[in-house]
């Protein structure tokens, strides 16, 4: 990890949806600092424009809203700061809180009303850069002929667009693009991303994209969050410490439950998977023969699921795995096993509708997309829509916490929901989500609460995958991310260290 995070990372990052940053507006508002927040924002924003692009000359495109607002703040610093802008707004009206900022701008620059024939004099004269402030969270489709005619024009030049919040003709709280959505190499989000920067197709739309802060206290920023996102310092915190005289009874036995004839596989893959995460004993158990990767792990072949009871008499697993490989009778072992109410990860054949309301708190469940659609009874493009509210509607149906598995991975638990920043597409080969579920299950053997194991599990499983990615692309396998687990778990530790030092620092100095 070369992260380099301001001192908000320690706090999680809000995800903000259009409703959020109206609510927090009201507050800024109400406290007398919105008008402050925006000149932050804009300054912000001119601030990066300088840092990447220093000698680009900057066509700043405005729209009516505060996105506009926001776009005149940084018309005025890069012109401050010697740089070349020219400014097109859709509206000359100075009402209002962009209004003012319109006002201000005229002060020291000029500008002309935006329409097609004076955009195409702008990109007739030499123009580097667009600054898009023309439409924000306010944003309702269908885009208008005025602003259509805008878009089209933009994204059929060659020109490279720098979005301010995000790409205008995005819905904020969406992945779907709307007809006529502008295309940017990069996004200034502020104040945290909005669901359309996270999920795709949107998030395609926005380029690469950073958060800029408000300048106000990130609690203020999370209290209207729709989600929040994992930052490594606060992954970190949730890495369980161990006692020096620590031994095998205590770091957590895991029971990883599935495997049929021909599809011993997927939970040996879990089991390596945890024992690269820590677990201090691994059981296989199931009906095929068990081919365990690692020679730790011990193993049972059960004439029938019925044995499973049995099996059990009076040994107590700190976490169980199930459902990878199990075939056909996963719904019935599954609810078996839920009624012993162990930490409990329930993955692939045995997320099914007869496991409704069978949740309990210890309880994991780790749909990828298509799972999920089959747990809610709804087609997989309704999941795709919305997934923040598809994990959540799963959560509330079947209890527990819910792991909806995909590029970005969304967690939704008791305490509220959580997207995941770490994975690539690298991971989009079989296995990968059996490696995930006994990455979650080790976690929680070693005694974290079912809930954190799954968010500090998907950190570190896609952190994993992160840092092979450079040398393995798209021919990742799901073992060697199992592998890599240690080295995302070192590197977590690091940043801490790191992040520890700097304050340490920050402390001294001061
Ligand atoms: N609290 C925050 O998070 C802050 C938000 N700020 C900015 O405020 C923005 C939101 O401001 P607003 O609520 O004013 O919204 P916007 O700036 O997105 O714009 C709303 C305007 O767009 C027009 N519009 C809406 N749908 C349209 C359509 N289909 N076709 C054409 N025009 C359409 C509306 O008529 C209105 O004039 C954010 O995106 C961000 O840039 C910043 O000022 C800093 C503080
Ligand atoms: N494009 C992607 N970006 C980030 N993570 C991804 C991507 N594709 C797959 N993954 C991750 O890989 C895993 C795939 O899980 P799953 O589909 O259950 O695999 P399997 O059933 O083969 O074990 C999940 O953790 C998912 O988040
Ligand atoms: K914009």
């Amino acid at each position: 990890m070369t992260s380099r995070a301001p001192a908000n990372a320690t706090l999680p990052e809000a995800v903000l949806t259009a409703a959020g940053v109206r609510a927090l507006d009201a507050r800024l508002e109400a406290a007398g600092l919105l008008r402050l927040t925006m000149e932050n924002a804009g300054r912000a924003v001119a601030e990066r424009v300088r840092a990447l692009r220093p000698h680009a000359r900057v066509l700043i495109l405005v729209g009516r809203g505060a996105n506009g607002g926001d776009a005149l703040v940084a018309a005025r610093h890069l012109h401050a700061a010697g740089q070349a802008v020219r400014v097109l707004a859709l509206g000359l009206e100075e009402t209002g809180l962009a209004g003012e900022m319109l006002r201000a701008w005229r002060a020291m620059g000029e500008v002309d009303l935006l329409t097609p024939q004076a955009l195409e004099a702008a990109l007739a004269q030499r123009c580097d850069l667009v600054l898009d402030g023309l439409l924000g969270t306010g944003f309702r489709p269908p885009l208008r002929p005025e602003l259509s005619a805008i878009t089209a024009r933009l994204n059929a030049a060659d020109l490279e667009v720098f979005a301010i919040d995000l790409p205008s003709g995005l819905q904020a709280d969406l992945p779907q693009v709307p007809e006529g959505a502008l295309r940017a190499a990069r996004t200034f989000t502020l104040g945290g991303p909005k669901p359309a920067l996270l999920f795709s197709p949107a998030r395609e739309c926005a380029g690469e994209w950073e958060a800029l802060p408000l300048a106000v206290p990130q609690g203020w920023v999370l209290e209207h969050a729709r989600a929040r996102r994992l930052t490594p310092a606060h992954a970190a915190a949730l890495l369980p410490q161990r006692a020096a005289d620590a031994h095998k009874g205590t770091a957590g036995e895991v029971w990883v439950i599935g495997g049929s004839e021909g599809m011993s596989g997927a939970p040996a893959m879990a089991a390596h998977a945890a024992l690269r995460t820590g677990s201090g004993l691994l059981r296989m158990i199931g009906t095929g023969e068990p081919r365990p990767i690692d020679p730790e792990v011990i193993t049972a072949r059960l004439p029938d699921w019925a044995d499973l009871e049995a099996y059990r008499a009076d040994r107590r697993p700190d976490a169980l795995a199930l459902g990878m490989g199990l075939g056909g009778q996963a719904a019935r072992v599954a609810a078996r096993v839920l009624a012993w109410a162990r930490p409990t990860v329930v993955d692939a054949d045995a997320l099914t509708p007869e496991l409704r309301g069978l949740g309990h708190p210890g309880v994991v469940w780790t749909p990828h997309p298509a799972e999920a659609a089959r747990m809610l009874a709804c087609p997989t493009h309704a999941v795709l829509a919305d997934p923040l509210e598809a994990a959540e509607c799963i959560r509330a149906a079947y209890g527990g916490t819910v792991v909806l598995k995909g590029g970005p991975t969304v967690v939704a638990a008791e305490d509220g929901t959580w997207v995941n920043p770490t994975g690539n597409p690298g991971m989009a080969s079989a296995g990968m989500g059996d490696t995930l579920a006994g990455v979650i299950a080790s976690l929680a053997g070693q005694g974290l609460e079912a809930a954190v194991a799954a968010r500090l599990g998907v950190y570190l499983h896609g952190l994993s995958a992160d840092l092979l990615q450079p040398e393995r692309g798209y021919g990742l396998q799901a073992t060697e991310v199992g592998c890599g687990i240690p080295r995302a778990w070192r590197a977590l530790r690091e940043w801490v260290d790191w992040a520890g030092q700097e304050e340490r620092k920050r402390c001294k100095d001061s």
